[in-house]
């Protein structure tokens, strides 16, 4: 007993270094990612986002504590005040509606992503729903990491995807994975061994579902 978060990442190494590692990362990070195949992705994240929110709201139905309540009080009003407001203005600078975005079709690797965080949360408890959204933004906040600390990685002005990178290394992204990395080190050290291997299973669903979201944008699939 005694699990931490890191094991969780350690008990799946090579799916979670493919998805932080993801060619589509690469080509973000060096600048040269397909254009087409940005704005598929932004505009399927925009659903993922509306997903990821409902999430919290479960979140929130599952609290039992007023301390847990708050939190998923903040994770959605976070979703919906800042991250969906920045997506919003940002793919307005890509050339996106918000007029079309509400409009998307939803692909399938969206469609599969959210929908497994969102049934994992009502089949389990708070844990596992935080499990399943771990890869989201624990994820991001370390591969805003990983690509500053890569030789290729092209900043500024040269790097037409400079402004997204910046967005998931910001302080306030930063903060926000620290604190759900707290929470979730602070629960893990209470599992037993059965059910850590439980929520490992749902963490590299998780994990392997943002490979095929990262996929999904370089293939432009539907
Ligand atoms: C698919 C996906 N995962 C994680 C994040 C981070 O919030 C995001 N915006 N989109």
């Amino acid at each position: 007993m005694g699990y931490c978060f890191s094991d969780l990442t350690a008990a799946c190494q090579d799916d979670w270094r493919a998805y932080i590692e993801h060619d589509f990362v690469r080509a973000l990070g060096d600048g040269t990612l397909d254009q087409g195949a940005f704005r598929h992705y932004l505009q399927q994240d925009y659903l993922f986002l509306i997903h990821f929110a409902r999430a919290y709201a479960l979140a929130a139905y599952k609290s039992r504590t007023l301390a847990d309540l708050r939190q998923a009080h903040e994770g959605l009003r976070a979703i919906l005040d800042v991250e969906l407001g920045l997506h919003v203005d940002y793919c307005r600078d890509w050339g996106i509606a918000e007029t079309d975005l509400a409009a998307l079709p939803e692909a399938r690797a969206t469609l599969a992503y959210t929908r497994y965080v969102l049934d994992t949360g009502h089949r389990g408890d708070l844990l596992d729903l935080h499990v399943a959204l771990a890869p989201c933004l624990v994820g991001y906040g370390e591969i805003a990491g990983w690509l500053k600390a890569q030789p290729f990685t092209v900043r500024g002005g040269a790097n037409p995807y400079d402004a997204w990178i910046a967005m998931y290394e910001s302080d306030d992204f930063q903060a926000a994975m620290g604190a759900e990395l707290e929470w979730l080190d602070a629960r893990l050290a209470e599992v037993t061994p059965r059910r850590f291997n439980e929520l490992v299973e749902v963490f590299r669903y998780a994990t392997r579902l943002e490979i095929d979201f990262w996929q999904m944008g370089l293939d432009r699939a539907d």
